[in-house]
């Protein structure tokens, strides 16, 4: 059997579009034009690339797009001003700080200065809480969105044995809550685990978030699973002249052999993060206007 390979790109254009209509529809409906502001702190070019998308995207989707860059070396009490400035601007319903940031700078700290309201990353502590105990919370971007095509391929996961690999705050932890939340048999796992080839064989759900390139096995999966990659390694430089190759965690080529669907890295995950965070954004938007929360774009 040949894996379904998930469009994380059309998807995304998906989610996107369906964004774009419900912000119309704010907008006729009650004036509201949601806005997102990201912060960038430094010059880092892949981070200045990211930055450049989201502002792009977040405009095509009919919101407002406040961008901020600041110096590698701006005083912390600098960038605190700005986030407060944001955070109490009716105007911004979210607000990113793109990270990494200079080592003279806290991401945990900058992620507790933002109000919990506006975390669209939903990195914080009160986000993390609120996921926990089942209250709404902001989730962060990249599990939502492996949140969003697992629903798609698999309907209701009810009852369904899933295998998170990962432990960060930033996907395995929430994705984990999320996949409980949705009634599945969760098994977190991580690099201390004994035996993970045995736990992923069980699995009808593997979200990999890892970090190691093509670390999970074809024979590793039971045949018919959804496979979700995380995973964004670059691969050394050598024959592909300049950038190395981009590969999951997952042994792509051996995996969709076995796999019922399976996203491919790059064209997966990647896509539906940026996507996500225009979902939360209008999220954010109708929770701080009283607005019923939008129509399949939440957890
Ligand atoms: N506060 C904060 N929030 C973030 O969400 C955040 C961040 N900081 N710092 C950097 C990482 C990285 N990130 C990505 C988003 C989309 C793709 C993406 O669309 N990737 C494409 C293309 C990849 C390529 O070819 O380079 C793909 O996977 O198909 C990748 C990476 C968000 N991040």
């Amino acid at each position: 059997m040949t894996a379904k390979i998930i469009d994380g790109k059309a998807f995304a254009a998906d989610v996107r579009a369906r964004v774009a209509e419900q912000v119309a529809a704010m907008k006729a409906a009650h004036g509201i034009t949601p806005g997102l502001a990201v912060v960038l702190v430094g010059e880092d070019p892949a981070s200045q690339v990211y930055v450049r998308s989201k502002g792009e995207k977040t405009r095509e989707v009919g919101m407002n797009s406040f961008e901020y860059k600041l110096p590698a070396d701006v005083p912390e009490a600098e960038l605190y001003a700005l986030i407060d400035k944001l955070n109490a601007d009716p105007q911004v319903h979210g607000i990113l700080c793109q990270f990494p940031v200079p080592p003279h700078l806290s991401e945990r700290d900058i992620i507790a200065r933002i109000s919990a309201e506006k975390d669209v990353d939903g990195l914080s502590v009160i986000n993390a809480g609120r996921l926990a105990t089942g209250q709404k919370a902001m989730v962060s971007c990249t599990p939502l969105g492996c949140l969003m095509m697992l629903r798609d391929e698999r309907g209701d996961l009810s009852g369904l044995d899933a295998v998170v690999i990962g432990r960060s705050n930033l996907v395995g932890k929430p994705m984990g809550q999320l996949l409980l939340r949705d009634n599945c048999t969760v098994t977190m796992t991580h690099s201390r685990t004994r035996d993970l080839a045995e736990a992923i064989r069980r699995a009808d759900i593997v979200v990999a978030a890892v970090g190691v390139p093509e670390m999970v096995k074809g024979d590793w999966i039971k045949p018919g699973a959804t496979v979700i990659d995380v995973g964004m390694n670059r691969l050394p430089p050598e024959e592909e002249g300049g950038k190395g190759r981009l590969v999951g965690d997952v042994d792509f080529a051996a995996a969709k052999e076995v796999a019922g669907a399976i996203t491919p890295v790059p064209g997966g995950v990647g896509p539906m993060t940026i996507a996500c965070l225009l979902a939360n954004t209008l999220t954010a938007t109708c929770r701080a206007n009283g607005l019923p929360e939008p129509e399949g774009l939440t957890a």
